[in-house]
């Protein structure tokens, strides 16, 4: 079997006497939208974190295209391909969409944030950045303030300041968090739309959404992994169903 392109192996993360990460070990190969769902407190983000680098495992490791990077710093890891959605409250109000996703590409070449002028007036990140803004669909807002845009406009910047440093895999975090059903089908059409290009690693609790878009679903509960599998599998999964899903079965459809 080709090597995965993310691999997590035996992870575990404590916070006092809450294991939030208890021996999680998931692939996700490369082209895979794999999704992580769990009740609140089921150890998601804690898993994001350690995944990005900006928190360290007591144990186990992760590695991405067969390198070991469990020790990495989070620049580090950027730098090989991993990137997050910024959350909202990362943008700049008071500047255009394109400068939000300019001053991303600039960072991610490695330049000071201190030359900020330059990420304005420099072509190739101005081209950079407008790219990024038309893969999600907002190149014809590129020069509005943010403090002027929609909350579901803002999500997709943020997907435009990941995809800004060019991500074999892209890890979201409640990506449709707080948009309306509009919003949110809107959303899931563009996470169709990228799939295509780049690996992503979603954590999401809109199920329709993540029914519709993963490939895989893992499923954590009190920080481990009680089932992992294709939609239909962890649909059908009798512990998912009990700890997680419930009585809320799936039927209504994206797209
Ligand atoms: N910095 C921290 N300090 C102490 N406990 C923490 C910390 N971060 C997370 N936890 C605990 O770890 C557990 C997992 O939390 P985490 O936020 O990862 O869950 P989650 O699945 O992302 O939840 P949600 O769906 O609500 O976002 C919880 O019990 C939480 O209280």
């Amino acid at each position: 079997m080709a090597e995965p392109l993310l691999r997590v192996e035996k992870l575990v993360r404590r916070f006092g006497g809450i294991t939030a990460t208890d021996n999680v070990s998931l692939d996700v190969a490369a082209g895979e939208l794999h999704a992580i769902i769990g009740p609140n407190g089921a150890g998601k983000t804690t898993l994001i974190s350690q995944l990005t680098g900006h928190l360290e495992p007591h144990s186990g490791s992760v590695s991405l295209g067969g390198r070991d990077i469990t020790h990495l710093p989070a620049y580090r890891r950027c730098a090989l391909g991993l990137a997050r959605s910024f959350q909202i409250t990362s943008l700049l109000l008071d500047f255009t969409a394109a400068d939000n996703v300019a001053l991303a590409a600039q960072a991610h070449a490695g330049h000071s944030f201190r030359f900020f002028a330059n990420a304005r007036k420099e072509k190739g990140l101005r081209d950079a950045a407008h790219a990024a803004l038309d893969r999600v669909g907002l190149a014809h807002r590129a020069d509005v303030l943010v403090s002027k845009l929609s909350h579901g406009e803002r999500r997709q910047i943020e997907l435009a300041v990941a995809l800004a440093s060019r991500p074999k895999l892209l890890l979201l975090d409640e990506p449709m968090a707080g948009l309306g059903v509009t919003e949110s089908q809107g959303m899931v059409k563009l996470l169709q739309e990228l799939r295509k290009e780049v690996s992503i690693v979603l954590v999401e609790h809109d199920m329709p959404a993540v029914f519709a878009l993963a490939d895989r679903i893992s499923v954590l509960v009190y920080g481990r992994v009680i089932a992992s599998g294709d939609p239909a599998a962890i649909r059908a999964n009798e512990d998912v169903k009990r700890a997680y899903l419930g009585d809320q079965h799936v039927v209504t459809h994206h797209g």
